[in-house]
């Protein structure tokens, strides 16, 4: 079995042994590495289901607080379904009018027909079936000649005959009140004198439809009469070939069809139903892009991915999240539209509208998916989601229309067309409500081929194109940047990146292009050829973060080949001035970027390869809070603890440990937008600290607290670095002094000094800082006396009777100079003084400023 194998198996293994407890790391130990990071057994991953459940959990309890917009969205599906139902109203009461049953219909007057009005060479053979009043049938034996003068039968046209013109007239009034099959056409004879060649004759048609099948319900007035040509070209021609007599006299006449009670209806709502149904199922489409665009402007993402979130698991969690959402609505969709009687849902059989909704809703998820990618802020979101689903549907519909109303209008074209999404959800719904219309039956499943042949090209391009916006949004999201971290690992692996660190040594800085532009300071020398042989919980390794410039800016180098290590039990203070790298390190740490060069091991993992077991050990607290507003904080706390696996009683049990180890115990059940900036923070390191992780990374954790707040939080961090490493990044120079055992201070990207706090106020701390209070008289004189005192001493400045000086370390001897000034204080009048320490923001500050100087 070769490396790969080996590590998929046991990855496998460890999962499924994971199923049932959460996600605990087994790196405890005295000597926590033996080997090399690149060749130890892979820590599991978060997993999956759990990330999916946690993400779901979280989803549904901040839809269920958006009550507005629930309602909204229930709202509107009502809304559309009965303004389409007044409209119909308006319609039926002002518009249509009643129709009078009228059993037998006057004929129109006789007219004789002359052959030329009546002879139709490229008349189709009649199939349909025709009724004939009289006894006709011993003209179906006689052959009718066609124009290219092949014989053909009568007899291939059906026919039935009827003793009376008042039987037919009744039969064919039950055919339109009874469920029974409806004629054609018929042939009332009132005359037909083979032998003079008179013929007098009424022409009946349903005016209603050309097919047999179009009139169930009642007769139509503006129906086409295709079929004449047809049965009056086969019994003209019948006639001219067999009538004896050589004079025709024939005189015809046409004749409605009887007309059966009831009302001639214009169906106006059939014809808006592409459009509205329309709007309708695009409406979730910006709150979908809202809610993803909310967790990108916030930042959410990123930390969620910092916390070690499976971009998979994310999106399939909105997926799914979103098409319950999507059918929910489709529910409230359906149950108006069955209670409010639509013909669109009565007459069409079931699964050919809800087969196209159903596919829909992926269609609309995919679409939310790849737009969310345009938009980085909500409100630019929320404004072209709305007006933007108004206009495409409108704009899809109407370019749809106009481009396939005309008759015969290539199927090429109306495929193209529906390359639109919209348009091809418009023309769906569009054919349903045109097939159930008034006076049409709708699409039945039962004829499978009609329906295939009415809807299947809509159901296959809908689910073709919504796989294809799925395919864009992940070339999109994820494999181009896979591809191209796959490239560039490639290529650069060889020079750049080194996988055992006993590789490593001085010269091997030189080969590299992010070589030190000057001299290294010692310390921080001295610091990086410790890292590489130490067994520390965080091992950067010459670290190098570049930000690809564009065409405006250069390339920014935010970290340049950083080095430093972090043992258990260390809370570590990482200094430097605004836009130095600290963040970016920290990002690096938790997998937000990859490393330009260089590396960095946790726990022996390394962030190139290992990030989903660096994820399983360590976690951030990021410098600002990101949290959901509607959740409680301990809710916030259940959503990372489920994602790192705790499940049942342990869940709870962490949740509340966790409250208390922050302070929170008594607020958890309030909304992160009832907190104060102080609580935020606090459960902010909550959410880093739940997953009781080996590796904590603290980001300006007390920016902005009170100093009562800042305190407690001291104290959380004290309590929790006892078994943990800590990287604590922050401006407070108390704070670092407060907490930290080591520091290291970074400017520009390059790391400046690093030392214990101590060590570091010796080193770059001119000495002490001298200061005395006395009366304006004495001044003078004072500063004579410690000017002889302390030779070294030189003026910072003097401000209301109060001096300061500053004095170098040389030749002080500090009992000395408290015996001294203690003797003489009465003498000269001094009515304070002191003597300290230079403050380790001195030592900051001239870091920062010598750093400055030198670049
Ligand atoms: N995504 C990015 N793209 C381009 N440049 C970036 C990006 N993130 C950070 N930078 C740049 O990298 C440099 C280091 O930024 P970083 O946020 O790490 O500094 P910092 O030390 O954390 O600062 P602060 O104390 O203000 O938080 C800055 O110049 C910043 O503008």
């Amino acid at each position: 079995m070769d490396k790969e194998d080996s590590t998929t198996s046991e990855l496998e293994v460890s999962e499924r042994e994971a199923n049932t407890k959460p996600v605990e790391p087994q790196l405890d130990n005295e000597v926590e590495f033996q080997k090399p990071p690149h060749v130890q057994k892979k820590q599991t991953r978060l997993k999956f289901g759990d990330q999916f459940y946690a993400l779901l959990r979280k989803n549904w309890r901040l839809q269920k607080r958006q009550k507005k917009l629930n309602t909204c969205q229930i709202c509107f599906s009502v809304v559309i379904l009965l303004w389409l139902l007044v409209i119909q109203f308006l319609v039926s009461k002002y518009l249509n009018h009643k129709r009078d049953p009228d059993p037998t219909p006057e004929p129109e007057p006789y007219d004789y027909l002359s052959p030329a009005d009546i002879w139709y060479s490229d008349c189709p053979a009649g199939s349909s079936e025709y009724y004939f009043s009289t006894d006709f049938e011993k003209l179906a034996n006689y052959t009718v000649t066609t124009e290219e003068g092949t014989d053909q039968n009568l007899a291939t046209t059906q026919y039935q005959e009827f003793s009376s013109a008042d039987s037919l007239d009744q039969t064919l009034y039950d055919s339109f009140t009874q469920d029974s099959f409806k004629p054609a056409g018929a042939i009332h004879f009132d005359l037909l004198n083979v032998t003079t060649g008179d013929v007098k004759f009424s022409i009946l048609y349903n005016s209603s439809s050309t097919s047999t099948s179009g009139s169930n319900d009642h007769l139509q007035l503006d129906g086409e009469t295709a079929f004449l040509p047809t049965l009056l070209n086969t019994v003209m021609r019948v006639l001219y070939q067999n009538i004896s007599s050589t004079s025709l006299n024939i005189r015809a006449a046409f004749q409605k069809f009887p007309i059966i009670e009831g009302e001639d209806q214009l169906d106006i709502v059939a014809y808006m139903l592409g459009t509205f149904f329309s709007i309708l199922l695009h409406f979730l489409l910006p709150i979908f892009m809202m809610s993803i665009v909310y967790e990108k402007q916030n930042n959410i993402l990123n930390i969620m991915k910092m916390m070690g979130l499976r971009l998979r698991a994310y999106w399939v969690s909105i997926y799914v999240f979103n098409y319950l959402l999507y059918l929910l609505m489709l529910v409230v969709f359906y149950i108006f539209g069955f209670a409010f009687g639509f013909r669109f849902f009565r007459k069409n059989a079931f699964l050919s509208h809800f087969l196209l909704f159903i596919i829909w809703g992926n269609t609309l998820i995919a679409i939310s998916f790849l737009f969310s990618l345009l938009f980085k802020k909500v409100r630019t979101a929320s404004i072209f989601g709305y007006f933007g689903v108004i206009l495409l549907v409108i704009a899809s519909s109407v370019l749809f229309e106009q481009l396939t109303s005309q008759d015969g209008t290539p199927d090429s074209t109306v495929i193209l067309v529906q390359l639109i999404p919209s348009a091809a959800l418009y023309h769906g719904i569009n054919i349903l409500a045109m097939e159930s219309r008034l006076g049409h039956s709708g699409v039945s499943m039962s004829d499978l081929k009609l329906a295939v042949d009415k809807m299947g090209s809509v159901y296959l391009i809908l689910f073709i194109e919504t796989l294809v916006l799925f395919l864009f949004f992940a070339i999109f999201q994820t494999s181009l940047k896979t591809v191209f971290c796959f490239w560039r690992r490639k290529s650069k692996s060889k020079t750049l990146y080194f996988e055992n660190d006993d590789e490593l040594d001085s010269e091997d800085l030189d080969d590299r292009k992010n070589k030190p532009t000057k001299e290294e300071p010692d310390d921080v020398h001295r610091e990086r050829l410790r890292v590489r042989k130490s067994q520390d919980r965080i091992r950067v390794l010459g670290l190098t973060k570049i930000f690809k410039g564009n065409k405006h800016q250069p390339d920014k180098v935010a970290v340049n080949n950083l080095s430093l290590g972090i043992s258990k039990g260390e809370c570590f203070g990482f200094l430097g001035p605004n836009g130095a790298g600290k963040t970016t390190t920290v990002s690096v740490m938790s997998g937000l970027y990859a490393p330009t060069y260089g590396n960095i091991t946790v726990c022996g993992y390394s962030v190139r390869e290992d990030l989903g077991s660096i994820h399983t050990i360590s976690s951030v607290c990021p410098q600002h809070d990101i949290l959901w507003d509607d959740l409680t904080g301990t809710e916030s706390l259940q959503f990372y603890a489920r994602m790192h696996g705790y499940k049942g009683a342990a869940l709870k049990e962490r949740v509340e440990t966790t409250l208390k180890q922050v302070g929170l115990e008594r607020d958890g059940h309030k909304k992160i937008k009832e907190y104060s900036g102080g609580m935020k923070r606090r459960i902010s390191v909550g959410c880093a600290l739940i997953c009781n992780p080996k590796v904590l990374l603290l980001d300006e954790p007390t920016t902005g607290l009170d100093p009562s707040s800042k305190r407690q939080l001291w104290d959380v961090i004290r309590e929790t670095t006892k078994d943990r490493a800590v990287l604590l990044t922050t401006h407070s120079m108390e704070e670092a002094e407060a907490l930290c055992s080591r520091l290291g201070i970074i400017v520009n990207g390059q790391l400046q000094t690093i030392g214990e706090t101590q060590e570091l106020k010796i080193r770059f701390g001119k000495g002490f800082k001298f200061s005395f209070h006395s009366t304006e008289e004495s001044e003078a004189k004072v500063d004579k006396f410690v000017r002889q005192l302390m030779p070294n001493l030189q003026l910072l400045n003097s401000l209301a009777g109060t001096w300061n000086y500053e004095v170098s370390k040389e030749g002080i001897v500090l009992s000395k100079i408290f015996e001294e000034l203690e003797n003489h204080k009465k003498e000269l009048e001094i009515d304070d003084w002191g003597i300290s320490q230079t403050t380790l923001e001195e030592v900051f500050l001239r870091i920062t400023q010598n750093a400055a100087m030198t670049n």
